[in-house]
């Protein structure tokens, strides 16, 4: 979406960017020239990302560079030493994306403390442990730099079944619009986008397993523009989200779902009605008026 070289001199943090759609995101951020580095639990995994997008993006005229370093996002000296070796290696930190995160389905019931801190830990206290540091760090240095969070749609409206993940990220959105407000005075931008779904391999196997995949519906059939997202429309909001092109937008947080939320709407699922059942149905209500008349 963005022109070529939309991003060139800026440097970027994604965590969680090893994988789905962390990786997808800077796929698309080095392609438009920015420098990211990916961090996350698994260093062989960010190792490969790092390796693999190196290569395949050779070819591509003024190609950002990739930095992988490893981190657990609720270790903030493991944060700082990120944010460290990223100003070592790229000169300084534009932007910083949270997008790693922990989830799994289940009734909240079944949970046990630690299973609802683990979530809320990684997603809630990762998100504020990042953003801290990375703010502190812009205004010491009086640069106008950038957060993006990954929200979820559920972050406002809630959701069952996955409790601690909508509690934390619920937080993370709150955090989103305060630190937005306090930070705007340094030129620091905090936005989120609230996706729905889009196909990964860490969503599906905690959120859509069997024999739940099963039981539900295919995830597309119950969304207005009938289909889940793909990687490249997400990448493409993140990226602009991310750049200077959206100097004026802050607070925000952005749907992307395909009309997902909008489901909620009284009669929104209607949508499978016939045109035949449609004339009854209009046909029932005007014999009722004329009874109403009389
Ligand atoms: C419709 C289509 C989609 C559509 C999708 C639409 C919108 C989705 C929006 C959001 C999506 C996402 O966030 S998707 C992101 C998905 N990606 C991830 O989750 C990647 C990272 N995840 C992980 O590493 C693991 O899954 C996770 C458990 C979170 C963390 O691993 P850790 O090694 O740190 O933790 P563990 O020691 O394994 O587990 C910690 C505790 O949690 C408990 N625990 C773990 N799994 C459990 C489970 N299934 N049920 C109960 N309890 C569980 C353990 O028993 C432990 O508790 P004790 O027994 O008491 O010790
Ligand atoms: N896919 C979807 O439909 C939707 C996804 N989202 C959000 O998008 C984001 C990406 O999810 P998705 O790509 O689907 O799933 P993934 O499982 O692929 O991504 C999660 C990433 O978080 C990293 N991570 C987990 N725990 C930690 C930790 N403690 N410290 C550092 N990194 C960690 C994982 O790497 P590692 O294991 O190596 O640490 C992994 O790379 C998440 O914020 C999710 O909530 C929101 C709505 C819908």
């Amino acid at each position: 979406m963005l022109r070529d070289g939309a991003l060139q001199g800026k440097t970027i943090i994604v965590t969680g960017g090893g994988t789905g759609l962390g990786k997808s995101i800077t796929r698309y951020l080095l392609t438009l020239g920015a420098n990211v580095t990916i961090c996350s639990r698994r260093q062989a995994v960010i190792d490969e990302t790092a390796q693999e997008l190196t290569t395949e993006l050779a070819a591509v005229e003024g190609v950002g560079r990739i930095l992988a370093v490893p981190c657990d996002v609720r270790n903030p000296q493991e944060i700082e030493n990120v944010l460290a070796q990223t100003v070592e290696t790229f000169g300084r930190v534009d932007g910083l994306l949270n997008n790693s995160a922990g989830n799994f389905i289940s009734p909240t019931e079944r949970l046990s403390y630690k299973a609802f801190d683990t979530i809320v830990d990684i997603v809630l206290r990762g998100t504020y442990y990042f953003t801290l540091a990375v703010g502190k760090y812009w205004i010491e240095n009086k640069i106008s730099g950038t957060v993006l969070n990954i929200s979820t749609t559920y972050a406002t409206t809630g959701s069952g079944y996955v409790v601690p993940s909508a509690v934390a990220k619920g937080g993370a959105l709150i955090m989103t619009k305060s630190l937005a407000a306090e930070w705007g005075k340094y030129g620091i931008r905090v936005n989120a986008i609230a996706p729905g779904p889009f196909p990964t391999k860490g969503a599906w196997d905690r959120l859509f397993p069997e024999p739940l995949a099963s039981l539900m519906d295919d995830p597309g059939s119950r969304i207005p523009l009938n289909r889940v997202g793909d990687h490249g429309e997400l990448a493409n909001l993140a990226a602009y989200l991310l750049s200077d092109f959206s100097g004026y937008i802050t607070g925000e947080s952005i749907t992307i779902d395909g009309g997902e939320v909008l489901m909620a709407g009284e009669f929104s699922h209607l949508r499978d009605v016939t045109d035949e059942q449609w004339d009854e149905v209009s046909k029932s209500i005007k014999q009722a008026n004329r009874a109403s008349k009389s």
